[in-house]
């Protein structure tokens, strides 16, 4: 194994990775510096949920090296892969998944109480994050309450309660109206840049993809040119990283 450069959070190489004898990863290497938004683009069954889970340690791959800080991901035990996804990175899905029995700030708080934090300090944190992302004024509701995209922007809050080094947003804005889209996506980029938060962000949309720093494409599990769907009557292919 050779090590990864010291200003890369995350650094994977070849990774290679089927889902029961169905290659979703073909080969695949990828560098993310801290503090950096880094979009995933590629078509539906690219393999982006693949790529981010295999990021975040939550699969190990078939094939091939994930590492983090400087620290290989993929030989340590699943109880060690466990402690980094909950002490250092953050998930957020296109669904908010939120417990519909918990208010607003107690959802966005869960990381905390579940770790153990104390319940006034948790809320605190969770308030803070809340008032960051606009929705401050919801503390008190539940998620029945809340707009779609108000309860996608508490999930938002949830994944960066605990301070991560790197939040990995799987199409986080799918089901969300284009108004609402760019507002969460706006939210989410500049909370993570004010915080120096690292942030790998899977889409298959040329413009969530544009509130990245950098894309990268991937096609059938390798990387790729996924080409705009407003520009696939013309010639040029976009690059593989733009
Ligand atoms: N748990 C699973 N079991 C079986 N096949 C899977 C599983 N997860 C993904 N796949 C398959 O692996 C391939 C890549 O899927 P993946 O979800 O990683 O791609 P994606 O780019 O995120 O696509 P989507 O936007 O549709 O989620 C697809 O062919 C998918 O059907």
């Amino acid at each position: 194994m050779v090590a990864p450069p010291d200003n890369d959070v995350l650094w994977a190489r070849a990774l290679r990775h089927s889902h029961g004898g169905d290659p979703a990863l073909a080969g695949v290497s990828v560098n993310v510096r801290a503090g950096e938004i880094l979009a995933v683009l590629g078509p539906r069954g690219a393999g982006k949920t693949t790529l981010l889970r295999c990021l975040a340690g939550q699969i190990v791959p078939d094939e091939g090296e994930v590492w983090f800080n400087s620290a290989p991901v993929h030989t340590l035990p699943e109880a060690s892969r466990e402690a980094l996804r909950r002490d250092r990175f953050g998930w957020i899905g296109g669904d908010a998944r939120l417990l519909p029995e918990l208010t607003a700030w107690e959802n966005a708080a869960l990381p905390l109480l579940l770790r153990g934090d104390g319940h006034r300090r948790s809320r605190g944190t969770a308030q803070e994050w809340l008032d960051r992302l606009d929705i401050g004024d919801t503390a008190r509701r539940r998620p029945a309450d809340l707009s779609r995209a108000q309860r996608q922007r508490v999930a938002v809050a949830r994944s960066l309660v605990t301070a991560p080094a790197v939040v990995f947003a799987d199409e986080p804005t799918a089901a969300l109206h284009r108004a609402d889209r760019s507002h969460v996506l706006r939210t989410l980029t500049s909370a993570a840049r004010s915080h120096d938060i690292t942030v790998v962000l899977a889409t298959s949309d040329p413009e969530v993809a544009g509130h990245a720093d950098r894309a990268m494409g991937l096609v059938d599990g390798r990387p790729g040119a996924p080409m705009p769907a407003q520009d696939r009557e013309s010639a040029s292919p976009w690059p593989a990283s733009v």
